[in-house]
């Protein structure tokens, strides 16, 4: 018989110097002791939104006023699975208070990992490190200079997730072109990720490493030479694929008609949305879109876009 799942719906609260609020669960509770972020079970019949703003209100004092999805986890916990819908508190009334006595904590996203958290938050605690939007470069730099001055500009306009694609570069061309993207990319704050077989990547200076579908089928464990992994999808296989293989997000695509694969079949938003449904990771939309599609891609469920033309600057 399939074990009940316990709805929980919880929220990820920052402050003005992106700091994430955490609560320390009560020892005597499931996942006791461990750091959580706040939240509870939903009523029978309440929606999440509505549960997010009781529970906060209830365990810490403050009233949301804006909110918007971040991820969605499944976890077998063994006695029990529990379905962890996190979203982000936008805004919000009153100061946070730990009401129930819950010592309470403030912690900048990259530093979260140094706490204990529940299992089933590990998902979580990588898209808090995510940004919305994921810059792929494009198209061939045939003009690095050109194409540095339009890197440069996506940096300026506030992108800190890049992923160097350049199909067309021999691994000569595409070495000097990470050195320069890596410079770049780290005076801005932003991670820079290769789209190179993992072992040229391995080798060459970036922060994470972009596994093509190809390279998704064929290594056999996690690279290891760079902190980040992703891998692109286009179906439930490969995203199973990524998951078996522990990676840190994944892009699936195509959501709409796009240039760049012109006779695929766009999944539109409720099949991508039914797709990422089991996926335990950040997924990013990928195909036709632009920063006018964030709010579809949050409601379906995505960490937020990925684009080549709805983001790199072509003029
Ligand atoms: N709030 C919250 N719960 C989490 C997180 N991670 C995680 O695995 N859980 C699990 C632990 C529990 O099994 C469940 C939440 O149940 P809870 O006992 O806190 O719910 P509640 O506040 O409604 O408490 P109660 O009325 O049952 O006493 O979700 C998290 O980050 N936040």
């Amino acid at each position: 018989m399939s074990k009940p799942v316990i709805e929980v719906v919880a929220g990820a609260i920052r402050d003005d110097q992106g700091r994430v609020l955490i609560a320390r669960r009560p020892d005597h509770a499931h996942q006791g002791g461990l750091w959580e972020f706040p939240g509870g079970k939903l009523e029978p019949g309440e929606s999440p939104l509505t549960g997010l703003r009781r529970e906060l209100d209830e365990e810490l004092g403050i009233q949301v006023l804006a909110s918007r999805p971040l991820i969605c986890i499944h976890h077998d916990y063994g006695d029990r699975v529990v379905r962890l819908d996190v979203h982000r508190v936008e805004r919000y009334a009153g100061r946070p208070v730990g009401r129930e006595g819950q010592p309470l904590a403030w912690q900048h996203p990259d530093d979260l990992g140094a706490r204990r958290f529940p299992a089933a938050d590990r998902p979580v605690l990588t898209a808090l490190r995510l940004p919305d939007r994921l810059l792929i470069t494009g198209p061939d730099p045939l003009d690095p200079v050109a194409f540095v001055a339009r890197l440069e500009r996506a940096l300026a306009g506030g992108i800190r997730l890049v992923q160097l694609r350049a199909p067309g570069l021999d691994a000569r061309a595409y070495a000097d072109l990470a050195d320069v993207a890596y410079r770049r990319c780290r005076d801005h704050g932003a991670t820079l990720v290769l789209n190179a077989p993992p072992d040229l990547a391995g080798s060459l200076p970036g922060d994470g490493l972009h596994l093509s579908a190809h390279w998704l089928r064929k290594v056999t464990s996690r690279p290891a030479a760079h902190p980040w992994v992703g891998a692109s999808c286009h179906g439930p296989d490969e995203l199973a694929r990524a998951e078996a293989l522990d990676l840190d997000y994944v892009l699936l695509s195509p959501v709409k008609p796009t240039a760049t694969h012109p006779g695929a079949t766009p999944l539109g938003w409720s099949a991508f949305a039914a797709l990422i449904k089991p996926v335990n990771r950040p997924v990013y939309a990928l195909g036709g879109l632009g920063p006018n599609d964030l709010a579809a891609a949050w409601q379906a469920g995505a960490q937020g876009i990925a684009a080549i033309r709805g983001l790199w600057s072509f003029d």
